[in-house]
């Protein structure tokens, strides 16, 4: 039985220019309003993530940083070691002309960069370092490899009382895919990266945020 639903952002509740799709708010309101919290957890820094979560009216707190960051209902909790990313940035600094996204001195446990750099090249670059690389398809991420959107998932879980083999997990990209993997039911919107899909128990038919109402209707309301 489903207990709360565990939702990505970008490109998951929003469309691939980052706009809110209507659809999931309804969606999102529709799980809340028969008393399911809805868990938001993604890659951005905290604050956002907290005005996503007002603005929605989502009651499960959140997993934020890509699992660096959480607010269950026993507070906030920093979890990622952001030293060991601005290692890895100064060494990619070091050997590429690497940006950091706006608002960067608001993370609090990882280092966000902008693509103009391939995350193949990133990561190549990064190899034999002590850090994850994630590319969302809005930034580049530089994260501990501690902490993951799923192992964070399971501290908000825990908090609730709930397992994650409770949840249902909606997400689009390839830092989802811990999240989806701890989850009971395993959705991957139809923009989603293919190894996501490769993973997931449903690829929703429609994209972005009419993807999330479509997976919402087949297995909440
Ligand atoms: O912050 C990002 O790069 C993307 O965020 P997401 O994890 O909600 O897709
Ligand atoms: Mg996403």
């Amino acid at each position: 039985m489903i207990k709360a639903v565990a939702i990505d952002v970008d490109g998951t509740i929003t469309d691939k220019r980052r706009r809110l799709c209507t659809s999931s708010i309804t969606a999102i309101h529709k799980v809340e309003g028969i008393g399911i919290p809805v868990i938001i957890v993604t890659g951005n820094i905290m604050c956002s993530t907290n005005m996503i979560s007002i603005l929605l009216g989502t009651s499960g707190g959140f997993v934020a940083e890509n699992g660096g960051v959480i607010e269950s209902c026993r507070g906030k909790k920093i979890l990622g070691n952001i030293e060991k990313c601005q290692k890895a940035y100064e060494i990619l600094k070091s050997k590429l002309d690497v940006k950091k996204v706006d608002y960067s001195d608001q993370r609090f446990s990882e280092i966000a960069l902008t693509r103009d750099i391939p995350s193949d090249i990133v990561k190549k670059s990064l190899k034999n370092v002590d850090v994850e690389v994630y590319d969302s398809k809005f930034a580049i991420h530089l994260t501990d490899p501690a902490v993951n959107k799923g192992s964070s998932l399971k501290i908000v879980a825990d908090d609730m009382g709930i397992k994650t083999s409770e949840i249902l997990a909606i997400g689009d990209g390839e830092n989802d895919i811990d999240f989806l993997k701890v989850a009971g039911v395993k959705v991957a919107v139809a923009n989603a990266d293919e190894e996501l899909k490769s993973i997931a128990d449903y690829v929703t038919e429609k994209s972005y945020g009419n993807g999330v109402e479509e997976a919402i209707e087949r297995f909440i309301v």
